[in-house]
């Protein structure tokens, strides 16, 4: 008897007639089901690039983000970098041509993973890396529609404890990174004729990006005041600018060593012309300043509160008005 029961026992566990039957029974919904989820899997994935696709902006744009991806980085320094981002989307429209020469601009970069942007000012120019040590940077001929596929070049400085550059220097080339913009920072106006451009350590960027647009048809003078600690921080840029300072319209003075201007109060002041119509402004004269807050302190006094502030400094001591200074 136990004999009995414990063989029916063993006999209904090891054959499973449950399970048989619901197969059998069930093989055709199976059958669907099974194919039914690879459908949905197929069309699920599907969907996602459809929303990725639609939720960021094939074009730059100011409101949304648009999808890049690191083409290329030349590390100059341990702080100093290139950039070359590459849009995963072809770009319709030539940004370099639609600003023009007329405004400085940048566009923000996000961090995803702590969600902050920072702006950061694309530079017109091509980067060709030939092997680990060796680049080359070449303007684009903005004039002739070159615009190297919209890829966009950067020159970043990151800082030991910032957060963004810091992280773009860490990513892998062929990472995403999302851009939005372009955000016009500045822009001339027709009237201007004289530019007086002091600029310090990133601040480079400002005068490059617009010294180097060729689409501007009546091109202004220029002085520019740069100053850096080391010009070795400027890579290649360096020569660029040693270049651009033998062309007629761009006379350029260069501090090396030191951020502080106090050192070069008096060449400082020789560069920059005394304002000698009584205080009254020029339409025909603009100085921009970019750089660090000390050195603009110096140069046009402090902006207060991410806005212009009181004119002050060396080209306030020059008649300078506060109509013909810009603070970047
Ligand atoms: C219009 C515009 C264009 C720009 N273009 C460029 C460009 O082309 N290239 C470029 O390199 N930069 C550019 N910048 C600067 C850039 O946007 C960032 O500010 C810079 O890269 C620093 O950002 P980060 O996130 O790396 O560092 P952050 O995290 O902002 O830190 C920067 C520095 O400040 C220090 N710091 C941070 N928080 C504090 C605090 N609370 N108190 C004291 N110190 C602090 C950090 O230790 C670090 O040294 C531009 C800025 C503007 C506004």
């Amino acid at each position: 008897m136990l004999l009995r029961s414990f063989t029916r026992l063993y006999t209904r566990s090891t054959k499973s007639p449950v399970s048989k039957s619901f197969f059998q029974r069930y093989r055709k919904q199976i059958k669907l089901g099974i194919a039914g989820t690879a459908v949905a899997t197929v069309l699920g994935f599907g969907y996602c690039e459809y929303v990725i696709h639609t939720t960021w902006t094939v074009e730059l744009d100011e409101d949304q983000f648009t999808r890049y991806k690191i083409s290329q980085r030349v590390d100059i320094d341990p702080h100093h970098y290139f950039l070359e981002a590459k849009p995963l989307s072809e770009q319709k429209i030539n940004i370099w041509k639609k600003l023009t020469s007329n405004k400085i601009w940048s566009l923000e970069v996000k961090q995803p993973e702590i969600m902050i942007v920072r702006n950061y000012t694309p530079l017109p120019l091509k980067l060709t890396v030939n092997n680990k040590d060796d680049y080359q940077l070449e303007p684009l001929d903005i004039k002739n529609n070159d615009t190297n596929g919209g890829k966009l070049l950067f020159y970043i400085k990151n800082y030991d404890n910032g957060e963004v550059g810091r992280w773009m220097r860490n990513l892998d080339v062929g990472s995403r990174i999302d851009l939005r913009g372009p955000f016009v920072e500045y822009e001339f106006k027709d009237d201007t004729k004289n530019v007086n451009m002091y600029t310090a350590g990133t601040g480079v960027v400002s005068a490059l990006q617009i010294l180097l647009n060729n689409t501007l048809e009546n091109p202004r003078t220029f002085t520019w005041v740069h100053t850096s600690h080391d010009m070795n921080e400027l890579g290649k840029l360096y020569p660029m600018m040693i270049n651009l300072n033998k062309t007629n319209d761009i006379s350029l003075r260069l501090f090396s060593d030191t951020y502080s201007i106090r050192d070069n109060i008096e060449e400082l002041m020789k560069l920059t012309p005394a304002n000698t119509q009584n205080l009254s402004f020029n339409k025909e004269f603009m100085a921009l300043v970019c750089g660090p807050d000390g050195f603009i302190k110096s140069l046009a006094g402090a902006k207060v509160d991410l806005r212009q502030g009181p004119l002050d400094g060396i080209l306030k001591h020059q008649g300078w008005t506060k109509d013909n200074v810009f603070k970047l």
